[in-house]
């Protein structure tokens, strides 16, 4: 696992996006394995800069977003789907019909599990996989205990996971209890990961993944298997952790733990 410590949120995002430029110019049919959350917001918004301005094309693209919620349809506003296409679709080149979310609002949520796998699978698998966490250490709505085996399915959301994410709806009750989300081992077969983390919220859940025990106890721990797994934090996200003598390999963009 390759750690790098930015001195802020802008520059761990501008590094993140360094990552994505690179690999949709150096591969435009490049398969892009997208996540939702707060965190993920200015990574779009740096994206969308670039296609402006500097020509950065998603044309010839293909995406699949990690989760979705359960019960609402894609025009929901507190949909996935309505969150990408506001905060990144509707900004770049990106054709629409390569651009897959699963379908929340299936009458057989574990069917469209299933389907959406086999949709991965048949794209040629993803390329680039983007990632948040969670603060229970969650990524993609891989809660706690989630086996580390698992593929493409319905998961329950944990009430921490609802708490955090009531923001978005009118009340905690109005919060999904459900979703269908990519499994730890469809992550995990991703040809390369960026995990991105900031805010001092997240440091505990960052310790825990990169210097913690491998464990379903917090999911996103299940990254130090994977073999091209980039974790990008700001100095806050990073303020647990203890292996301080290899995170200082100290370069101009800020501290990094170069080999992984
Ligand atoms: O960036 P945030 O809003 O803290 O969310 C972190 C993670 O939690 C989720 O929003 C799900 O709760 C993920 O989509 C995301 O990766």
């Amino acid at each position: 696992m390759k750690v790098l410590i930015l001195p802020d949120e802008q520059a761990a995002m501008q590094r993140a996006a360094d990552i994505v430029a690179r690999t949709v110019t150096a591969t435009p049919d490049a398969v892009l394995g997208l996540a939702t959350g707060g965190t993920m917001l200015p990574l779009y918004e740096a994206l969308a800069q670039r296609h402006r301005e500097d020509g950065l094309s998603f044309a010839k693209t293909t995406s699949f977003n990690l989760d979705e919620y359960i019960g609402l349809a894609p025009d929901h506003p507190c949909s996935y789907h309505s969150y990408m296409q506001e905060a990144f679709f509707r900004h770049v080149d990106i054709d629409p019909a390569r651009a897959h979310l699963p379908k929340g609002d299936a009458p057989d949520p574990q069917a469209a599990s299933l389907e959406y796998e086999a949709l991965i699978a048949a794209a040629g698998g993803i390329d680039l996989q983007l990632l948040g966490i969670g603060q229970n250490g969650h990524i993609g709505f891989n809660e706690p205990t989630a086996s580390l085996g698992s593929r493409t399915r319905v998961k329950t959301l944990t009430t921490s996971t609802r708490r955090a994410n009531q923001r978005y709806f009118a009340s905690f009750e109005d919060t999904p209890r459900y979703a269908i989300t990519m499994g730890v081992a469809t992550i995990l077969a991703s040809r390369a990961c960026v995990l991105l983390a900031t805010g001092e919220a997240k440091a505990d859940a960052v310790l825990r993944m990169v210097e913690g025990p491998l464990s379903a106890a917090c999911p996103a721990s299940a990254l130090q298997l994977h073999a091209s797994a980039t974790v990008i934090l700001d100095e806050a996200a990073a303020g647990a952790l203890t292996f301080t003598d290899y995170y200082e390999n100290v370069h101009p963009g800020g501290r990094d733990s170069a080999f992984d």
